[in-house]
């Protein structure tokens, strides 16, 4: 697994923008911290002087440069920060989701689809919050905490003084290292519960019909609520830790505080001290509680934010199963043969063989049908022949080739697959069927549409081949869903169509119509169809009949009729049911 680096990947190609944004705000914080000094000098002359109106104007003038100096740069160097962390969120989920489109279906079947969003959504936006916030309250504390140390330093105040008056905030480190790992585990758990909830919510959204006629809302209520009570488990003994270690920063200030009245005041008293310094020592003090909690602050942030950045890099370095080969080649597909040989596979992480030993050839031109109980691999085998899943090598060629050999995207574009539930996409119904090249015309979005049965539905939909489908558009029975994305793959015309039970959900006559324009369209092109009814397939040229993963029966229609096997008694009840129905 190659190690990724997001952060650092990203930091390195806008090192220019954060060295600005950090010379902005170490500027704005240095002349900050002259604030306690430019006081102290105001204690001394009045105790030398008295008040007096050129004092007062020329403090005045002092302090409003300082406030002026310190707001600018401040400003500027902080939108900086806050622009480079919206682009790296922006940054970060382009990249994420063009490495969501490189993974395999395996990677799908076995992450859900809250849990994928939440990367998107909640692990993102935890680290570009750090990082704004982080950097930005970082440069802040750290370089104020200097200023301020420095100028002490060269002030007149003793060094025994300061140091004593600073002790207990050395304390700080001590405390960071001592809470840090658990602030850290613990924000991984809660990313992560974040991640199952938003898997539970995707989850039950989907399923909102099956629950709504099934009326089992209290299940589902209690399910998402179990994960919204982990969630706030979670959260709880996060806020407990990080509230201690929070409570911890400003006390230590406090304290160093106390420390600096009692003993600076009393060598005040003893004139060791001026008043001026006195004064500037307190304030000086005051100023390096704040940058103090904020370091905790960020620490904190930090590492929440670095569990949802090792979520991240993790994601990152997943490999798709399928790879390309170096040595892959365009595959053309137009009067391709398709052999099998020996092709035994079991899907991963699975015992159990998918398909057994399958001997089969199909020749370019010919139509192949399917057949077999549920379960029985026949998706499997056209999924090996899109590799979504990888065969074993040597057990597919098509057009003489290793199916290793072949770029995925000579593969896929010539192959146009039709699944069972065609997924719609929310646009309309016209990019929907011409979801492979955007810009077919209408004329073949209307012919594709007329093969599969559904054109004179559309012309009695509201806007006819514009009508909006999906989330607040137009909502389609499962048979029209089914007749649209059957049109996606007529209107591909490609050299292999693969039809997966997608004429189930229509009646016998349409199905009949539907065949009667698949064998009129596809004259000398392969086409693949796998049924449950055999009046779906009983025209092929060739027919297989799947059994535990196994072909049992080959052959042609009527020659599987005179064999007394599966095909034969699949048929006779197939019939009955016809005969009866016709009859009632
Ligand atoms: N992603 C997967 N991971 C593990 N096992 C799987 C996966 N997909 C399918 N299977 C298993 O492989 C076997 C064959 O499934 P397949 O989907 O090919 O059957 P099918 O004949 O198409 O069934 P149906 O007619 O119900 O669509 C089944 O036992 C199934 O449980």
């Amino acid at each position: 697994m190659k190690a990724q680096r997001l952060l650092k990947d990203y930091m390195k190609s806008h090192w220019l923008m954060y060295i600005s944004a950090i010379s902005f705000m170490a500027v704005a914080n240095i002349i900050q911290s002259y604030y306690p000094r430019v006081l102290g000098n105001f204690t001394d002359h009045l105790q030398a002087t008295g008040i007096t109106q050129a004092i007062i104007k020329d403090y005045s003038l002092i302090l409003l440069a300082i406030g002026l100096g310190y707001g600018i740069l401040f400003g500027v160097g902080q939108y900086m920060v806050m622009r480079l962390g919206r682009r790296f969120e922006f940054h970060t989920r382009k990249r994420l989701f063009n490495h969501f489109t490189t993974l395999s279906e395996s990677y799908y079947s076995k992450n859900g689809v809250g849990r994928l969003l939440s990367f998107v959504m909640n692990d993102v936006t935890a680290v570009r919050e750090a990082m704004s916030m982080g950097l930005n309250q970082t440069v802040n504390s750290i370089i104020l905490l200097i200023s301020v140390i420095m100028m002490m330093v060269i002030s007149a105040i003793p060094i025994y003084l300061i140091a004593v008056c600073v002790l207990p905030l050395l304390i700080i480190p001590f405390a960071v290292i001592y809470f840090g790992p658990s602030i850290r585990k613990r924000s991984t758990k809660v990313q992560e519960s974040l991640a199952k909830m938003t898997e539970s919510a995707e989850e039950q959204f989907g399923g909102v019909r099956v629950t709504k006629k099934f009326a089992v809302e209290p299940i589902m209520r209690g399910r998402f609520g179990k994960t919204v009570d982990q969630i706030l488990e979670n959260q709880l003994r996060l806020v407990r830790i990080t509230s201690i270690f929070q409570a911890l920063l400003p006390f230590l200030g406090a304290l160093s505080l106390i420390i600096s009245i009692v003993y600076g005041g009393y060598l005040t008293i003893h004139n060791v001290i001026t008043l001026g310094n006195f004064v500037s020592l307190t304030l000086y003090l005051r100023m390096m509680v704040n940058p103090l909690q904020q370091i905790g602050n960020v620490i904190n942030a930090m590492q929440r934010a670095r569990a949802s950045l090792d979520r991240l890099n993790n994601l990152l370095s997943v490999q798709p199963d399928i790879v390309e080969s170096p040595t892959a080649k365009p595959l053309d597909l137009q009067s391709a043969d398709i052999h099998m040989k020996g092709l035994t596979f079991a899907y991963p992480n699975s015992t159990q063989d998918a398909l057994q030993n399958i001997n089969l050839t199909i020749q370019h031109g010919k139509t192949l049908g399917i057949i077999g109980k549920t379960g029985s691999g026949k998706t499997t085998l056209v999924k090996l022949l899109l590799r979504i899943y990888d065969p074993p090598k040597g057990t597919l060629r098509i057009g003489g080739e290793d199916i290793h050999d072949a770029t995925l995207e000579s593969l896929r574009n010539q192959i146009a697959y039709v699944p069972q539930d065609g997924f719609l996409f929310s646009t309309t119904i016209r990019d929907n069927i011409a979801f492979f090249k955007r810009d077919s015309s209408l004329n073949s979005v209307e012919l594709a549409a007329k093969q599969s049965q559904i054109y004179d539905n559309i012309l009695e939909f509201p806007d006819q081949f514009e009508t909006k489908l999906g989330e607040r558009g137009f909502t389609l029975s499962g048979g029209q869903r089914q007749r649209s994305s059957l049109a996606r793959g007529f209107i591909k015309n490609a050299p292999i169509l693969i039809m997966d039970d997608s004429v189930s959900a229509v009646d016998a006559v349409t199905e009949t119509k539907i065949i009667e324009n698949l064998r009129l369209s596809r004259k000398n092109k392969t086409t693949i169809i796998i049924a449950h009814r055999i009046s779906a397939i009983k025209h092929a040229d060739i027919i297989v009949v799947l059994d535990e993963g196994k072909i049992v029966q080959q052959g042609t229609h009527q020659q599987l009729l005179a064999e007394d096997g599966i095909y034969a008694s699949l048929y006779a009840i197939q019939e009955e049911g016809t005969r009866y129905a016709e009859g009632q």
